[in-house]
């Protein structure tokens, strides 16, 4: 299992766990491409389970975890290079159907005999599947299909035992298997939505070829992760860092379910919250909920931690630790606890660490976009035992579970909030003073897209405060103030993301009452800038 945190170990054995329940799984062995987990994504909405594992991952583990079948995904070096990402070649002889997805095609090529060279011309882009033999793997899959391509090397010269399924203009082999051994390969990339045929194919290779079922489902994921959460807990006590925001409240129910009241949900106010959000937080629960929440005050050393601190890491960095030694502080007063849950989700993972290959060296470089508080601001030597049930899912998954076991539509379909609030949404120094002026505005931006019934447009509609200051005009004085800049974006997942296009009278509705209520703002800005390459945060 890939060693993404410092924490990693305390988490939940699942692969163990899965394996011993035998449930059906196509393990994807990741050789570095920017689409493993999308490959996941898509296994899984056939409602077939699939994990991310690392491609060290020898054949004598796969046979313990006894995956139905297997996907190579993609990845940035070429099968030559000197330290090219190598499986253990044991693995072709397992007698489980492997799917190799270009640089895994290519590798499956020259392990099993055959030549792979640089191509005549490099791919990238759409191209159009021409199919030479339309069964099997290629079932459905219509003839002069788009798929989407990007690579620089092709397979020359096939393995004994292998033929062409299918070729493109530039690509002679886009398509190959060896029915016998159940060995297929694509020099496309079926995983990507511009690929129209790609889902035909995955389910060809899931339901037919790795004789899966439909089953993992998100009450299934619910009894299963009760189970899991009951067996590993016992009975000892767990302290929920609640933060209101999806993911933990719908970590909230599934504990409350599995252990009652060994659970202990702290909610810590870091200062950084939005405009009455604390209050409302704490009085759902309690009151609507029956789930009772610890509310800890932990306004003025939040700040006094972060003062005159600029850089974002930083800020990440020292509001992270500071979290957890307040639930470590919690839990001496409530506790003790053995157990943390955080509503940790596979994008807070990925994002966090490391998930390259380097070509050179085959080892994982590091390519950390930002630090999530709740991954990468853990210490080294956390006292607690994280659980964390929800870290290998997407949000959209984590919404499904949430519904299912009885969250409120109002907290499923909530805009995602970080951890660390306000304070990475005011650009460099925090102030008391700039947290009132961004609270203020936020307000307002909240207020007039509520007003008009379109919250759920947005991924996430917030404001930023920028630490300059510009001359506006307002009564015939002379200004000297802060921009808001307004971010509004839509996304399914959080991993890209797109600006909104909001009607102008939208705009200038909250850009008038900005600058008119908000004192120490004279001018409103919009981000136009879509994920990637801009980030939806700021900091
Ligand atoms: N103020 C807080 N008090 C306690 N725990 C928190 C707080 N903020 C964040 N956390 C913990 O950190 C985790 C990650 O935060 P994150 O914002 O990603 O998730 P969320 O708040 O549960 O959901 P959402 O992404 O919808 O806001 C939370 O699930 C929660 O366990
Ligand atoms: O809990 C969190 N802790 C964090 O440190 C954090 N940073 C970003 N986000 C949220 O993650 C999504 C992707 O954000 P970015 O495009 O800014 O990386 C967006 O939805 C962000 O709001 C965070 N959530
Ligand atoms: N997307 C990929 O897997 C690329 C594989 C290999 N690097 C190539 O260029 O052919
Ligand atoms: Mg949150």
């Amino acid at each position: 299992m890939r060693n993404k945190s410092v924490v990693q170990t305390e988490t939940l054995p699942q692969s163990d766990a899965l394996a011993q329940l035998n449930r059906q799984m196509i393990v994807i062995l990741d050789f570095g491409s920017q689409y493993s987990e999308l490959i996941a994504r898509r296994i899984r909405e056939t409602q077939v389970y699939s994990e991310v594992l690392s491609y060290r991952t020898t054949a004598e583990q796969l046979k313990q975890l006894n995956p139905k079948g297997i996907i190579f995904s993609g990845g940035p070096s070429s099968v030559y290079d000197d330290r090219a990402p190598e499986c253990d070649p044991e693995i072709w002889h397992l007698g489980i159907p492997v799917l190799g997805v270009c640089y895994g095609m290519q590798l499956m090529v020259k392990q099993l005999g055959g030549k792979v060279l640089p191509a005549q011309k490099r791919e990238y882009g759409k191209a159009s599947l021409l199919i030479d033999d339309p069964t099997d793997l290629l079932t459905n899959v219509e003839d002069g299909t788009t798929m989407w391509m990007s690579h620089g090397d092709s397979c020359a010269e096939l393995p004994e035992g292998f033929e062409v399924l299918a070729h493109t203009e530039n690509t002679p082999c886009a398509a190959i298997a060896n029915y016998d051994k159940k060995l297929y390969g694509v020099q496309f990339h079926p995983e990507v939505v511009h690929s129209i045929g790609g889902l035909a194919l995955i389910r060809n290779f899931v339901y037919h070829i790795c004789d899966c079922e439909p089953t993992w489902t998100t009450d299934a994921f619910v009894e299963e992760a009760i189970r899991e959460i009951r067996a590993r807990v016992g009975e000892k006590r767990v302290l929920l860092a609640l933060s209101g925001g999806v993911d933990s409240s719908t970590l909230a129910f599934l504990l409350h379910k599995a252990i009652g009241d060994q659970l202990t949900c702290v909610f810590i106010d870091q200062g950084f919250m939005r405009k009455l959000e604390p209050e409302r937080l704490v009085k759902l629960f309690q009151e609507q909920f029956h789930i009772p929440v610890e509310y800890v005050n932990a306004r003025d050393r939040f700040l006094a931690l972060v003062a005159g601190v600029t850089d974002p890491e930083e800020k990440r960095r020292r509001i992270g630790h500071e979290f957890i030694q307040v639930f470590e502080e919690a839990s001496k007063q409530l506790g003790p606890f053995d157990y943390l849950a955080q509503g940790t989700l596979y994008p807070d993972v990925i994002e966090s660490a490391d998930t390259n290959v380097d070509p050179k060296t085959g080892e994982r470089v590091a390519v950390k976009i930002k630090s999530h508080h709740n991954v990468g601001g853990l210490p080294k030597d956390l006292r607690f035992k994280l659980v964390e049930p929800l870290r290998k899912l997407f949000k959209d998954e984590v919404r499904k579970v949430g519904r299912s076991i009885g969250l409120p539509e109002e907290i499923v379909q909530r805009q995602p909030f970080p951890g660390p609030g306000l304070a990475i949404r005011i650009i460099g120094e925090i102030t008391a003073e700039r947290l009132d002026i961004l609270r203020d505005a936020d307000l307002i931006v909240r207020q007039e897209i509520n007003r008009r019934g379109i919250y759920h447009d947005f991924w996430q509609a917030f404001a930023v405060l920028l630490p300059i200051r510009s001359v506006g005009v307002m009564g015939d004085q002379r200004t000297y103030a802060y921009p808001i800049v307004l971010r509004l974006v839509s996304s399914e997942d959080g991993m890209t993301a797109d600006w909104s296009r909001v009607p102008y009278d939208i705009l200038e509705a909250i850009s008038n009452r900005i600058v008119n209520e908000v004192k120490g703002v004279n001018r409103v800005v919009l981000d136009i800038t879509s994920k990637p390459p801009g980030t939806i945060e700021w900091e």
